[in-house]
C-alpha cells in the first residue's frame, strides 16, 4: 500500500516509544514523513527503535532531519520538563505532534493491592501524561504553534478489568484529562484525543492468564488480539490533518463495536 506523507516537516514526540505500540507508532509517523523524537525510560530501547526508522533523506524527495532517541522518566516533573528542552534544542521547535505510549502495569486484585502498586501505575500512566502534555502544550502555545496530542488510554479505562483497579482508574483519568485538555486548548489550535486500545500483542500482555486472553479473544467479532501496527494506524490519523476536526474523542481499537465489555444489546436493551 502505498504510504502518505501525511506527516511531512512534522515533529513527532513519542514516550514509551522503546517497545510495543510506542515503537510501532515511531515506525508509522516515519513512514508518513515525520522526524521522530523517541523517548523512553530506557534510553537503550529508545535508541533500539531509531535504528527501525532509517536514516535521514530516507524517504524520496523529502528532506529529512535525523531522529533522536531520548532517556526519561515522565513520572519525574523535573526530568520531563528537561525532556521538552532538550528536543527544542536539538529540533529548535517544539513537537508538533506529541504520543503518550509510557505506561505500566501492576496488576492485582484489589483485596490485596499495596498502596504502591497503586501509586506507582497512577505516576506513571496518568500524572506521567499530564507532565508530558503540560510541558508540550506549554511549549506549543509560547510560540504559537498548532499540535496533535494523542494519549494512549486503554478500553479498561472505559469497561474495567479483573486485577487492574489501578490501572483502570489511571486510563479513566486519561480519557478525562484528554477531553478537558480538548476544551482548554482548541482555540490555540492543539487538537488532543485518546485512543482506547483492547489487547494488543506486547510485552505487556505477558503475565495475562492464557485462560483470560482466550475467553476475551472469544469475545472478538474479528477473532484476534491487536498488533501494534492497529494502534499506529489510528495514531497516525488523528497526529496527521485528515483528523482536523476531531478533539476529545476517545477512539477504540479493539476488534469490535464501540463500548466493549457488555454482552452486546438485544432488541435495543443493553445486557450487562
Ligand atoms: C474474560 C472476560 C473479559 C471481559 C472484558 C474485560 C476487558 C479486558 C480487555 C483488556 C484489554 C486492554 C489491556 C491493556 O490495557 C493492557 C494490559 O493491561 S495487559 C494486562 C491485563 N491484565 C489482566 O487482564 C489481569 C490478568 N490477571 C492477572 O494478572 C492475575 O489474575 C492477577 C495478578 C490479577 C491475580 O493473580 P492470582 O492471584 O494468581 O489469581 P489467578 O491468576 O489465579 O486468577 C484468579 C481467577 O480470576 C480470573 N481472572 C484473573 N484475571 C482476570 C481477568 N482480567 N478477567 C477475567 N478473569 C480473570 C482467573 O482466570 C482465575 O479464574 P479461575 O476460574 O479461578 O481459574
Ligand atoms: N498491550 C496492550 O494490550 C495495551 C496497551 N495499552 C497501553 O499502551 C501503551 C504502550 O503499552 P505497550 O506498548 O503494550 O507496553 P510495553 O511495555 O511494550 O511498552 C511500554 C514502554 O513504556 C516505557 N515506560 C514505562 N514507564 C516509563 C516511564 N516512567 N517513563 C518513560 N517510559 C516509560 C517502557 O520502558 C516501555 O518501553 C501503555 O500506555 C499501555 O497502558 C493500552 C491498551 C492495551
Amino acid at each position: 500500500m502505498a504510504t502518505q506523507l501525511r506527516l511531512r516537516s512534522a515533529l513527532a514526540l513519542i514516550t514509551g516509544a522503546g517497545s510495543g505500540i510506542g515503537r510501532a507508532v515511531c515506525v508509522r509517523l516515519a513512514r508518513e514523513g515525520a522526524t521522530v523524537a523517541a523517548c523512553d525510560l530506557d534510553g537503550a530501547a529508545a535508541r533500539e527503535t531509531l535504528g527501525l526508522l532509517g536514516g535521514p533523506g530516507n524517504v524520496e524527495g523529502v528532506p529529512r532531519g535525523a531522529h533522536a532517541a531520548f532517556q526519561a522518566d515522565v513520572s519525574e516533573a523535573v526530568a520531563t520538563r528537561r525532556l521538552l528542552e532538550q528536543v527544542q534544542v536539538c529540533f529548535s521547535r517544539p513537537p508538533s505532534i506529541v504520543v503518550s505510549c509510557a505506561g505500566i502495569i501492576r496488576d492485582g486484585f484489589l483485596l490485596h493491592m499495596s498502596e504502591d502498586d497503586w501509586d506507582k501505575v497512577i505516576s506513571v500512566n496518568l500524572k506521567g501524561i499530564f507532565l508530558v502534555t503540560q510541558a508540550a502544550a506549554q511549549a506549543l502555545v509560547s510560540n504559537g504553534c498548532h499540535g496533535s496530542i494523542i494519549n494512549i488510554s486503554s478500553i479498561v479505562g472505559k469497561v474495567g478489568n479483573m486485577g487492574q483497579t489501578n490501572y483502570a482508574a489511571s486510563k479513566a483519568g486519561v480519557i478525562g484529562l484528554t477531553q478537558t485538555v480538548a476544551r482548554e486548548l482548541g482555540r490555540h489550535g492543539i487538537r488532543c484525543n485518546s485512543v482506547l486500545p483492547g489487547f494488543i500483542t506486547t510485552p505487556m500482555m505477558q503475565k495475562v492468564p492464557q485462560k483470560v486472553l482466550d475467553q476475551v479473544t472469544g469475545m472478538i467479532p474479528m477473532g484476534h488480539l491487536g498488533d501494534p501496527q492497529d494502534v499506529a494506524d489510528v495514531v497516525a490519523f488523528l497526529a496527521s490533518d485528515d483528523s482536523g476536526y476531531i478533539t476529545g474523542a476517545s477512539v477504540e481499537v479493539t476488534g469490535m463495536r464501540p463500548s466493549w465489555g457488555g454482552r452486546g444489546q438485544r432488541n435495543g436493551i443493553q445486557m450487562i
